[in-house]
């Protein structure tokens, strides 16, 4: 697929951060969102977003069609962490190639997952989401969220063609609703989203990212 912006081209590192200083918040606590409990950890980070994502996020739920609601992931995550997911899948790219430059490596594993030092999942900008219906079970995306690359022959590519004609009216709806919010997409993973981290201050033209990594709040 050509004309994607991959998180490690250097035109997301270039973009300053002035950070807002946003609090996180939880969700959960905060909104009626769904929230799925997959990736549930003891301290509820992954249900904390920056106040202005949920704002944004409340409107993209409030216009969807009737009988269609959003489906919260996963949201805020630590650094230690994404640097830990960041590497377990670079790890598996270099055993299968392993006449990969460190370059080629970085590049292809920033298809899944973002550099830790620019992650916007870090940021508490990013959220990685679904549609559900309106009993709250989860809709045809085309792949399981969270499908990579590889196991979903680029299925999980947003605008892939390799799925389902239900799948795409699902994705479009998301998709539509979340951009007319203010929300970006990582074009090669339908489920993830951000505002005002880096990856959307390239991707709108913005001078400069809201949010930038965090650590947990104790
Ligand atoms: C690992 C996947 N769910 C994800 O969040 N990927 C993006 C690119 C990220 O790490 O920010
Ligand atoms: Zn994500």
């Amino acid at each position: 697929m050509t004309g994607v912006i991959l998180m490690s081209d250097p035109r997301v590192a270039a973009v300053p951060v002035a950070d807002s200083g946003e609090r996180l918040v939880d969700v959960r606590r905060e909104s009626e969102l769904l929230v799925d409990g997959r990736r549930h950890d003891s301290a509820g980070d992954f249900a904390k977003v920056r106040r202005g994502v949920l704002d944004r996020l409340l409107r993209a739920e409030a216009s969807l069609p009737q009988g269609f609601r959003l489906l919260f992931v996963e949201g805020y995550r630590p650094p230690a962490l994404q640097r830990r997911y960041f590497e377990d899948y670079a790890a598996r790219l270099c055993a299968a190639h392993p006449e990969w430059s460190a370059e080629q490596l970085r590049s292809a594993a920033s298809r899944y997952v973002s550099p830790p030092e620019l992650a916007p999942h870090s940021a508490g900008a990013a959220v990685d989401l679904t549609l559900a219906d309106a009993d709250g079970h989860e809709l045809d995306l085309g792949t399981r969220m969270n499908a990579t690359p590889e196991e979903s022959s680029g299925a999980c590519y947003t605008q892939a063609g390799n799925i389902s004609e239900e799948a795409r009216r699902h994705r479009d709806l998301l998709g539509a609703a979340l951009s007319t919010a203010g929300l970006v997409n990582y074009p090669t993973e339908w489920w993830h989203w951000s505002y005002g981290d880096r990856y959307w201050a390239m991707a709108t033209g913005a001078e400069c990212a809201l949010h930038g990594p965090t650590e947990p709040e104790p």
